[in-house]
């Protein structure tokens, strides 16, 4: 259950908190592979070479074939599972059903708000009061699967896009990790368009504690 495979496109700082809890010893997994739909996207340098594997996405047509080289490549390393973590492409129904169920996505805002890109932007223009983000199963639709938990940081007067986005960043880290702990401990799973928590159906996100980020709430009644 330790395998996890990790999709990115950009700097890869999710990754890196996986990388930072597994040297730590707070996350007891091995990252087998890191791979990219762009060709030199810096996320890889996070890894040894041997793990990194990478192609020019949109040098691909139809993108079916893209998603289906990199389904190969993700079967060839065994993962348990795929953590896509700021990994900016769409991927395609055969890709999620050949994983499904051992997908995951973390994704920045409180779902089923915000589902796409720009979550910042358009959270301040709607004069949103609170933001966050939240690690979700990944389905065919869009930000549209399972929610396993999420994390809620306030939305202050001034704030630009930046400004929020690294806010959000600094849950994310923790929220991905201690997503990925009950992973790998066999504790969530997805149950259709649910999930289940230590064999239970979870009826709202778990929450990550601010006041002490190791642990993730069930929620309240
Ligand atoms: N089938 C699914 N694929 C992916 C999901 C998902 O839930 N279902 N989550 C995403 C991650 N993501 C947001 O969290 C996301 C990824 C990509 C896009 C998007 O619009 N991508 C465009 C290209 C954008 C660009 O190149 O700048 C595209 O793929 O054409 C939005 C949200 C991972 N994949
Ligand atoms: N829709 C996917 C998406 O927007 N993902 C977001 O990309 C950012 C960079 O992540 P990184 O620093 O881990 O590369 C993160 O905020 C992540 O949530």
């Amino acid at each position: 259950m330790r395998r996890i495979a990790v999709l990115a496109s950009g700097r890869g700082s999710n990754l890196q908190a996986l990388l930072d809890a597994i040297t730590a010893r707070t996350l007891d997994a091995d990252i087998v592979g890191v791979f990219s739909d762009r060709l030199h996207a810096p996320a890889l340098e996070r890894v040894p070479v041997e793990l990194r594997w990478s192609r020019d996405a949109k040098a691909y047509s139809p993108r079916a074939e893209f998603d289906a080289e990199l389904a190969d490549a993700l079967d060839a390393v065994r993962p348990d599972w795929v953590v896509c973590a700021g990994y900016l492409r769409l991927l395609d129904e055969r890709f999620v059903a050949r994983f499904r169920g051992r997908l995951l996505n973390i994704h920045p805002s409180l779902l089923p708000a915000y589902r796409g890109l720009k979550t910042h932007a358009r959270a301040l223009a709607d004069g949103a009061a609170e933001h966050g983000a939240s690690v979700h199963f990944v389905s065919p639709e869009l930000d549209a699967g399972a929610v396993v938990a999420q994390a809620r940081v306030p939305i202050l007067a001034g704030d630009t896009p930046d400004a929020l986005a690294e806010r959000v960043l600094a849950v994310e880290h923790p929220l991905l990790v201690q997503v990925v702990r009950l992973a790998v401990a066999g504790r969530i799973a997805e149950q259709g368009d649910s999930v289940t928590f230590d064999g239970h159906p979870l009826l709202a996100p778990l929450t990550l504690d601010s006041a002490d980020p190791d642990c993730l709430a069930l929620p309240t009644r």
